[in-house]
């Protein structure tokens, strides 16, 4: 299940499965932080409804694409197509999760999970109710009223994760959201990330360090190689994605493609 990408990155257009639904393409961007080239000329395509990891050594420019892709950095060239329209910066049709959660620390569960919809306009009634809803969904129902120093950080993960579900976006920017906590909470946030992949029918574009991580929740992974950043390899777990999460782990697939990318990626690590 692995598609060689070490040609070029223009032939990814080539490899696609040509029925496949696109929501977000990279096509051609480059980027330099003064005399750092961080991205070179990256192509990349993210299938509708699909989880998608952005895994590679540190420092490569996994958090620089999703920055562009969300719109919050410009590239210096090249563009970034969701839904068939040019980004030409933040909007409603991409929402964020942030590893260190960026909750207020003034305000409850409810009123931090409907904020991004508060910021929105939409009247108190209308996003208490669909706060509440996405609470339940990630498992903090009874917590509405709970400020954030209550919570543990997996808790406050949650509501980050609730936020960014209730403003509706269709693509969700996750940036190393698991990285803050413990090994139980983050295996349990990666069960339920599985769920809401299947469930929402939203497109995730998943920062993470973690090879097991990256095979575990993702229906294709994009390996970058380091700085200049380009796509190496792009690899989609398949024959274990229907055996529930709980099965996943002990999968030979899943286990193999654990091996073979690490056997890619180990050559960059200092
Ligand atoms: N604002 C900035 N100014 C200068 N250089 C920057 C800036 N932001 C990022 N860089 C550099 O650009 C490169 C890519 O950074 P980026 O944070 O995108 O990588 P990353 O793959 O997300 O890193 P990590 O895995 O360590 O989180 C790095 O070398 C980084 O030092």
């Amino acid at each position: 299940m692995i598609v060689d990408m070490s040609q070029t990155n223009s032939d990814f257009a080539g490899v696609q499965q040509p029925e496949q639904d696109i929501a977000v393409s990279v096509r051609g961007v480059s980027k330099n932080y003064g005399a750092v080239e961080a991205l070179k000329d990256m192509s990349l395509e993210f299938p509708r409804g699909q989880l998608t990891s952005l895994l590679g050594p540190s420092g490569c420019g996994k958090t620089t694409l999703l920055k562009i892709i969300g719109g919050l950095l410009k590239p210096d060239s090249g563009e970034i197509v969701v839904n068939g329209k040019p980004v030409v910066g933040p909007g409603p049709n991409r929402a964020f999760v942030f590893q260190d959660f960026a909750l207020l620390p003034w305000a409850n569960v409810l009123r931090n999970v409907a904020f991004g919809l508060e910021l929105r306009g939409v009247a108190k009634s209308e996003r208490e109710d669909k706060a509440a809803k996405y609470i339940k969904d990630v498992g903090l129902a009874g917590f509405e009223q709970a400020y954030p120093h209550e919570l543990s950080g997996g808790m406050r993960q949650r509501v980050g994760l609730a936020r960014a579900l209730s403003v509706d976006s269709k693509v969700l920017l996750l940036d190393e959201p698991f990285s803050a906590v413990d090994e139980q909470t983050r295996r349990k946030f990666q069960e339920d990330l599985l769920s809401l992949v299947a469930n929402e029918n939203k497109t995730f574009i998943f920062v993470t360090h973690s090879i097991e991580e990256a095979v575990y929740v993702s229906d294709q992974i994009a390996i970058l190689l380091p700085r200049p950043s380009r796509v190496s390899e792009i690899i989609r777990p398949s024959s274990f994605r229907l055996k529930g999460a709980e099965n996943i782990r002990r999968d030979p697939e899943y286990l193999d493609i654990v091996d073979e990318i690490w056997a890619s990626l180990r050559n960059y690590v200092e």
